[in-house]
């Protein structure tokens, strides 16, 4: 009798600690809070421990759902400033085998980023229709500056994936926080282009007839607008278009954003083709982390390939984040065109992020 008493009350316990985590307390998946009761050992498998902070959000819920099922991670950790307990008892409860463990509000950031490999950060707002990812910047900007402390206190050597708009600004951002506090190394910093990728396969596949998963379009510059240059001269398989299709296909994938901004009629903007190319480019990450050859993806980084500091080109990722970053290749004139483009517009914006973190 008294052992299903006490059985029964710590089902009970368990349920209203994950309802109504006690402050200052994080929540845990998995075994977590079975340990005193009924769990034999902790769950888990070997792999690297990820940090996702802006995990209740549009990007952070399905991102958090598919690292959980990605097998190279064992510990998730979701931190936002609200909503974690219920996502994270949620998420922990699919049967994979990474532990989840959830963080809520500033004083458990240092708790949540502890003994990180990979930090991904898609916390911040997103656009409505009319907005620019400039638009974001007054709100972002400082978001991404206190997360980025946070990791140079507590995980100063993690690979970061910044996801918060505009990446062309709150890259540098990063970069400046870490270099004041000491932590910086370029190698470790990758803003996430990832999605133009995606999308640029998409669109260069339906236009060619060809199944997605074969096209590989490597996309430089920046992440917004005009900055956002897809290289068609380059496409794997080797292939030509017509003009009317080189522009067409440029201006699509450089709009991409904002078509979905638009079709979600201020609803937000992109949320699960990022979470889908988040993990495709945190996955590259991880697999270079274990020391795969070969992971040779698209991310703006830090770069002499151009005269402005950051630029996204193909980097080769392994052990130590970037490895080796490629130049841009033979570019045709109307890439070449594009190029000039973007390095105006985004010279200004990774000015505007240095700036406003030397401030
Ligand atoms: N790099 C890229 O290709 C893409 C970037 N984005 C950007 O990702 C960001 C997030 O987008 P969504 O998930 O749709 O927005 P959302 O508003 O749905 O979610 C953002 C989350 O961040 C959290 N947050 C706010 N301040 C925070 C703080 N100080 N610490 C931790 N979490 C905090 C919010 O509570 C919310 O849960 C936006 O800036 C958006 O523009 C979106 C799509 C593609
Ligand atoms: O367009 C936005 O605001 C979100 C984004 O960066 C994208 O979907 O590429």
């Amino acid at each position: 009798m008294e052992f299903i008493a006490s059985s029964i009350n710590q089902r009970i316990v368990r349920i209203s600690a994950h309802l109504n985590p006690p402050p200052n307390s994080q929540m845990e998946g998995s075994c977590g809070l079975l340990r005193r009761g009924n769990c034999r050992a902790k769950g888990g498998s070997p792999g690297f421990k990820v940090a996702i902070l802006g995990a209740a959000g549009g990007i952070g819920q399905p991102l958090a759902m598919l690292m959980k099922m990605n097998p190279l991670v064992s510990v998730l950790h979701l931190y936002d400033v609200v909503n974690t307990p219920g996502v994270t008892a949620d998420i922990s409860h699919m049967d994979t085998g990474a532990v989840v463990r959830g963080f809520l509000g500033k004083e458990q950031l240092e708790d949540a980023l502890t003994g990180m490999d990979l930090v991904i950060i898609p916390a911040g707002v997103p656009r409505k229709p009319g907005m620019s990812r400039d638009d974001l910047f007054n709100i972002n900007a400082g978001i991404v500056k206190t997360l980025c402390e946070g990791i140079s206190k507590s995980c100063p050597n993690a690979i970061v994936n910044l996801i918060s708009n505009p990446v062309n600004s709150t890259v540098p951002i990063a970069a400046e926080v870490f270099k004041k506090a000491g932590t910086y190394d370029p190698k470790r910093l990758l803003g996430v282009t990832m999605l133009d990728v995606v999308r640029a396969n998409t669109f260069v596949a339906e236009v060619l007839g060809l199944d997605p998963r074969e096209v590989n379009v490597p996309v430089v510059g920046g992440h917004a607008g005009v900055t956002i240059l897809p290289l068609l001269s380059q496409v794997k398989p080797p292939c030509s278009f017509t003009v009317e299709e080189t522009e067409y296909l440029t201006s699509r994938i450089q709009n991409g954003g904002t078509e979905v901004v638009e079709a979600k009629a201020g609803a937000g903007s992109a949320t699960l083709s990022m979470a889908y190319a988040a993990v495709k480019f945190a996955d590259a990450c991880l697999r270079g982390l274990r020391g795969d050859a070969g992971v040779v993806e698209c991310a703006f980084v830090s770069s002499q390939v151009t005269e402005l500091p950051f630029v996204a080109t193909k980097v080769r990722l392994g052990r130590n984040g970037v490895e080796e970053i490629y130049p841009l290749g033979p570019l045709n004139e109307f890439e070449r065109a594009g190029l000039e483009k973007a390095k105006k517009e985004l010279g200004g914006s990774i000015e505007k992020g240095i700036s406003f973190a030397r401030k």
